[in-house]
C-alpha cells in the first residue's frame, strides 16, 4: 500500500506554506444566510448537487435511519486505524463499510472489507434480521441514488444538444479519447455512450459509512484555514474512486435542533457549531471564498464529476449524534476477492504435485517465476491477511461472510511460503554442489 511519499512531502510543505500566507487571518467563507452563497455556488461549486430530505421518499428515510440506528445499537461500526504523514492515527467517527461482496475500499493505508448487501447470487448469513434489513435499506439507497444521479447528470446532458453541459462534455471526451473520433457516431449512438459512461461513474459498489457523536468525541481538531470550526472529517479528497465517479452522501443527523435551514435568518456570522455543516474549498486555492452548507436529517448532497479531484471537503461537527452514507465507485481493480485469488491461480501454475507419490515440487526456477510469486505472496500477506486480521473479528458483528475466503487465502499463502521455502532448498543444493549462485531478488 501507498507510503508517504516524495509528493505526499512535497503537498505537506505546500499546504504549510498556504497556512503561512495566511498567518492568523481567517480566509473567507460562505453559509446559505450570506446573500453572495448562490453566485459563489453556481460560479465555482456547480458540480455540487444538494437534493434536500423533503424530495427523497419517505420509505428510504424510514428504512435507511432505522437500518442506521440497528447497525449503531448491534456495535457495528469501529474507528479505523489510518496513517497520516507517517502517523498512525485513530479516527474520529466510526466507520463500517456495506457494498458489493468480496469487495475492499483502501483509504489512508487501510482496506475496508465490505459487509456484503443483498446481492443475486450470493448468500450471506448475517448475524440477525435486522441486520440483513439494515444492509437490504443500505442497498435500497444505494439504487435510489444512483438513478438520481444518473439523471442530475444527464438533465445536464439534455440542456441543450449543442450546447451540453459540463459533466456530458467530461463523458463525451473521454469517449473521443477510447473511440479516436465521433465523426461516424449517430447522435443517439453517442447519446447512450455518453450515458453508458455516466452510468460507469455513479453504479456505487460500496458505501462507507460513518457515525460520530460529539458529547463523546472530546477532543475535535480546529478547522484551520476559514475558522469554520470543530471538524469531524478533515480537508481531503476521497481515495481510490474511478476518475470522474459521482460520491453521492445521506445525511442523517439526528437533529432535534429544528431545521437546519433555520440558519438564514440569524444574524450572527459564520456558521452555527449546533449544526453539522459539510464544508468546501478548491484545492490550493486562497482566493476563493470556501463554502459551508447546513445538514438537516435526510439531506443528500452529490459531488459529480471531477469535483472530488477539484475540490476538497470537510465535515463539520454540531451537537448531536450523526450518521452518514458516502457512496462511492471504488476503484477496485486489485481490490476483489475474484482479483486476489486469480493472482494466487497465478502462482500455483508454478507448483506441481508428483502424480505418484503428491510430493510438490516448483515447475520452473527461473528468477521471474519464483519473483512473481514473491510479490503475490506479499500482496495476499500485507494487503489482505494483515489487513484483515488487524482489524480483528469486527466485520463478525455484522456478517461471518469473510472467514472462508480468508481461510482459502490462508491456505494459498501456506502454498506460497512452500514454494519459497523449495526454492531457497534448490539454491542451498546448488551452492554446495559448486555453483556460484548471483542473487537478484
Ligand atoms: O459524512 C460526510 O458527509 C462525508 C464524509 C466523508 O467525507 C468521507 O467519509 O470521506
Ligand atoms: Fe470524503
Amino acid at each position: 500500500m501507498k507510503r508517504f511519499g516524495k509528493c505526499d512531502r512535497a503537498k505537506e510543505s505546500k499546504k504549510q506554506k498556504l497556512l503561512k500566507e495566511i498567518e492568523d487571518r481567517k480566509l473567507p467563507y460562505l453559509t446559505p444566510k450570506d446573500v453572495q452563497f448562490e453566485q459563489l455556488s453556481k460560479a465555482k461549486y456547480a458540480k455540487l448537487y444538494i437534493r434536500r430530505a423533503s424530495c427523497v421518499p419517505q420509505e428510504i428515510h424510514q428504512k435507511v435511519q432505522q437500518g442506521l440506528t440497528t447497525l449503531q445499537d448491534c456495535r457495528c461500526f469501529a474507528q479505523d486505524l489510518v496513517q497520516i504523514k507517517e502517523k498512525d492515527v485513530l479516527t474520529p467517527v466510526y466507520r463500517l463499510l456495506v457494498g458489493d461482496p468480496g469487495s475492499t475500499y483502501c483509504y489512508l493505508n487501510t482496506r475496508l472489507f465490505t459487509i456484503p448487501w443483498p446481492s443475486r447470487g450470493v448468500e450471506v448469513k448475517y448475524s440477525s434480521d435486522e441486520i440483513g434489513e439494515a444492509c437490504k435499506a443500505i442497498k435500497d439507497l444505494n439504487e435510489y441514488l444512483h438513478v438520481e444521479a444518473m439523471k442530475v447528470l444527464l438533465d445536464d446532458c439534455s440542456a441543450d444538444v449543442e450546447e451540453i453541459g459540463f459533466v456530458a462534455k467530461a463523458a463525451t471526451s473521454t469517449l473521443i479519447k477510447d473511440s479516436g473520433s465521433m465523426k461516424d457516431g449517430t447522435y443517439q449512438s453517442k447519446q447512450s455512450s455518453t450515458s453508458a459512461v455516466l452510468k460507469d461513474r455513479t453504479s456505487f459498489n460500496v458505501t462507507l459509512l460513518n457515525y460520530m457523536d460529539p458529547s463523546r468525541m472530546k477532543y475535535l481538531k480546529e478547522e484551520p484555514y476559514f475558522g469554520m470550526g470543530k471538524m469531524a472529517v478533515s480537508w481531503h479528497h476521497d481515495e481510490n474512486l474511478v476518475e470522474r465517479s459521482t460520491v453521492a452522501v445521506y445525511n442523517y443527523s439526528c437533529d432535534d435542533l429544528g431545521p437546519a435551514a433555520d440558519e438564514s435568518n440569524t444574524s450572527t456570522k459564520g456558521r452555527d457549531p449546533a449544526v453539522w455543516h459539510v464544508g468546501l474549498k478548491i484545492a490550493w486555492d486562497i482566493a476563493t471564498p470556501g463554502l459551508a452548507f447546513p445538514l438537516d436529517p435526510g439531506d443528500c448532497y452529490f459531488m459529480l464529476d471531477d469535483l472530488n479531484m477539484t475540490h476538497q471537503h470537510c465535515v463539520l461537527s454540531g451537537m448531536q449524534p450523526r450518521f452518514s452514507s458516502t457512496h462511492r465507485v471504488a476503484e477496485c481493480s486489485s481490490g476483489t476477492l475474484d482479483y486476489i485469488f486469480q493472482r494466487c491461480d497465478v502462482a500455483m501454475k508454478n507448483l506441481q504435485k508428483d502424480p505418484m507419490l503428491g510430493i510438490p515440487s516448483l515447475i520452473s526456477l527461473e528468477l521471474d517465476s519464483v519473483k512473481q510469486t514473491e510479490e503475490i505472496h506479499n500482496e495476499v500477506e500485507f494487503e489482505w491477511l494483515r489487513q484483515f486480521w488487524f482489524q480483528g473479528k469486527r466485520s463478525a458483528k455484522a456478517s461471518d461472510w469473510w472467514f472462508e475466503p480468508m481461510a482459502l487465502l490462508e491456505k494459498s499463502w501456506r502454498e506460497m511460503e512452500q514454494m519459497v521455502r523449495f526454492h531457497i532448498m534448490m539454491l542451498i543444493m546448488l551452492a554446495e554442489k559448486g555453483y556460484c549462485i548471483i542473487l537478484r531478488l
